[in-house]
């Protein structure tokens, strides 16, 4: 199927399922996701490294590493990320960690001819009050949430990398700007993580214990589109298949909904039947990052998993895991 993206008219790249994958960040939410479609998809030879086997903030290692192991596609899904109040606490962190990381992987991907690269940013890279829905070109006009600043700026310059090495070499690297996610191997520790898994294991705890109430974070009116992880990798091995422009591409549902709204929807779930407080000392962030996803459907991609079909498998997931989730 050929894709018209903007006008422009792009053939499918079928990716060799016998060359070298590599995703950088393989037992992450979104990387394990890749992994699992990458190899339902008939991949053979994916390959990754945990961060105590190879630290991509060293420079050395991540070049020796790309040279040992020739990958001829990368996605990049190793970064560091977290939720609002992580963002907000370790700025520099966010920052600096991030920088690295993706500086290292794309130079040592450009020094080693990768054919093909995905490097993954985040909705939060566009400003705190973009037009909604939010379109990729409202990049860089205007200024940014707060509470991720830091990250973001990161984001933006791993966009602006994988841009230049197009114009520089010409190279058909791309990226992509999912919404929030969720999913299997999720970050469910409660100051780390992202809301929804905050509030599965906050709900789950709680309706175990046969509490009477919970309090979540903020006013819980903001708005925010949640894409499950395994569309978030259908869409990036999509993207790699059928896209090939300098343009960010965004990955989401297309519908968002508010904090309290999901936070009803998770206590259905989980069985919870008291009471939900919202403790109004901690951040909102941004009112509303619901992404404009014309491009991507444009591309021939449209997410099929459901919020609640999403919550109800993630829900399951987290109780048969709760013994062996990161904290
Ligand atoms: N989760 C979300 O809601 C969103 C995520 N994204 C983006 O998607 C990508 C993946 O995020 P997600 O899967 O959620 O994150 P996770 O925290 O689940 O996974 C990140 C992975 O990165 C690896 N990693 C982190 N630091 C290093 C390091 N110094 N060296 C080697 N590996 C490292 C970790 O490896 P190990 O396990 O071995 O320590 C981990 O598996 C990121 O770029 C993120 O910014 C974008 C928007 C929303
Ligand atoms: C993906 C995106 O994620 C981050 O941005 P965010 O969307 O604001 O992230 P969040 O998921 O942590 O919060 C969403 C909303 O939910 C509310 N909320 C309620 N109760 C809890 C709670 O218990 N935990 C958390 N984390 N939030 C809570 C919280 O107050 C906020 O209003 C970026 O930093 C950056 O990482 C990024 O790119």
């Amino acid at each position: 199927m050929t894709a018209a993206v903007d006008g422009v008219e792009y053939a499918p790249h079928e990716l060799d399922r016998d060359a070298t994958f590599y995703v950088a960040g393989h037992r992450g939410l979104v990387g394990s996701a890749i992994v699992r479609k990458l190899e339902s998809s008939g991949f053979e030879n994916v390959v990754g490294k945990t961060s105590a086997e190879l630290d991509l903030k060293d420079r050395d290692a991540v070049f020796a590493y790309m040279a040992e192991a020739k990958p001829k596609y990368v996605v990049l899904a190793a970064a560091k990320v977290g939720g609002i109040l992580a963002n907000s606490t370790y700025p520099v962190d966010f920052l600096s960690d991030n920088m690295r990381i993706q500086v290292n992987v794309l130079d040592a991907a450009l020094k080693n001819d990768v054919e093909r690269v995905l490097f993954l940013g985040s909705s939060c890279i566009y400003p705190k009050f973009a037009e909604q829905p939010i379109r990729e070109d409202s990049l860089l006009t205007g200024h940014l949430e707060p509470t991720n600043d830091a990250y973001a700026i990161a984001k933006i310059a791993g966009i602006l990398q994988t841009q230049a090495v197009r114009r520089q070499y010409g190279l058909p690297w791309i990226s992509a700007m999912p919404t929030n996610l969720y999913g299997p191997n999720d970050n469910f520790s409660p100051k780390g993580s992202h809301v929804l898994p905050a509030l599965i294991r906050r709900y789950d705890e709680a309706a175990k214990a046969g509490a009477s109430s919970v309090t979540n974070w903020g006013t819980g009116t903001p708005r925010r589109e949640f894409l499950h992880a395994d569309d978030m990798a259908a869409a990036c091995l999509h993207l790699m298949e059928h896209y090939d422009g300098p343009d960010q591409v965004n990955v989401g549902t297309g519908s968002d909904v508010t904090i309290r709204e999901i936070a009803e929807t998770i206590a259905r779930v989980t069985g919870f039947a008291g009471e939900t407080e919202w403790d109004t000392s901690k951040p909102d962030g941004t009112p509303q990052k619901l992404l404009d996803v014309s491009k991507l459907a444009e591309a021939g991609w449209t997410a099929s998993i459901s919020l609640e079909e999403g919550m109800e498998r993630t829900v399951a997931w987290y109780r048969d895991h709760v013994d062996t989730i990161r904290e």
